[in-house]
């Protein structure tokens, strides 16, 4: 990933990730150029409006496709070729599967829809594919479109800096986390399990495995059924029995 563009009605919306956290980060090291870009800049009338009532009638307005499609194109006419990737309820719900397939792109060009919606034939012609970020309703897409860059941001190469921890974050490997914890080793007489105070980095890492698997057995059992248990974890859980037993 070198490059996203947002296509957003609220620029200031998208700005404003530019200097927080991994995306500002990502920036700053100038690994990933955000370009904003706004369909109101591209209306024809004084009014520079940008949406219209619906046809057919019914309640709130409607993105108009002139501006939009003028927008999209001018985003086109830049740098690389990229699909144009509309965030909607009625997208492919992304998940870890998802998010390193966008990570995997050189470019992103996310559209985010306002109001009641985009009018139709703009994405008939000029949207490739629509993403969601789960099912449930927001009020524009700028917040799905902070989630999938969020999301794809964190998977680049140098830009977590600690290479092998988006490597374990939940869902590589369809599995949840394991248990974090840090100082002090007793706090509110709640003890932290001693095998990570033991230095034994191969019983540590078992431990860790193994109570992933087991988070996931317990909340997600549908991960299981998705990412069957591997040998290693299979290994890992048994050698950790049989040294409790010990
Ligand atoms: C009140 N209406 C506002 C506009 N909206 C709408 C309709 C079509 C496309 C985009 C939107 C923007 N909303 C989104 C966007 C993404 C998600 C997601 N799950 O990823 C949920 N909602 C329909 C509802």
């Amino acid at each position: 990933m070198r490059r996203i563009d947002v296509i957003t009605l609220f620029p200031e919306w998208v700005e404003s990730l530019k200097g927080l956290g991994v995306t500002g980060r990502a920036m700053a090291q100038g690994t990933i150029s955000l370009h904003c870009w706004n369909p109101r800049d591209f209306t024809e009338d004084v009014h520079r409006s940008v949406d219209d009532r619906p046809y057919g009638g019914g309640p709130g307005m409607v993105m108009r496709p002139e501006p939009l499609a003028r927008c999209i194109e001018a985003v086109l006419a830049e740098d690389i070729a990229a699909p144009v990737s509309f965030l909607g309820p009625q997208g492919r719900v992304l998940d870890h599967d998802g998010v390193s397939e966008l990570a995997g792109r050189a470019r992103l060009i996310l559209l985010c829809g306002r109001y009641e919606g985009v009018d139709e034939r703009v994405l008939q012609t000029l949207v490739d594919e629509e993403w969601s970020i789960g099912d449930y309703v927001l009020s524009g897409g700028e917040p799905a479109a902070a989630v999938v860059m969020d999301a794809v941001i964190r998977q680049q190469p140098g830009v977590l800096g600690h290479e092998e921890s988006a490597l374990r974050d939940s869902f590589v490997g369809g599995r949840l986390d394991c248990p974090h914890y840090t100082r002090p080793a007793s706090w509110r007489s709640r003890d932290v399990p001693e095998v990570l105070l033991s230095g034994d980095h191969a019983r540590i890492e078992r431990w860790r495995l193994a109570e992933a698997l087991h988070r996931t057995r317990q909340q997600r059992p549908d991960l299981l059924a998705r990412y069957p248990v591997s040998e290693v974890e299979r290994a890992a859980a048994k050698k950790l029995g049989s040294e409790k037993g010990a």
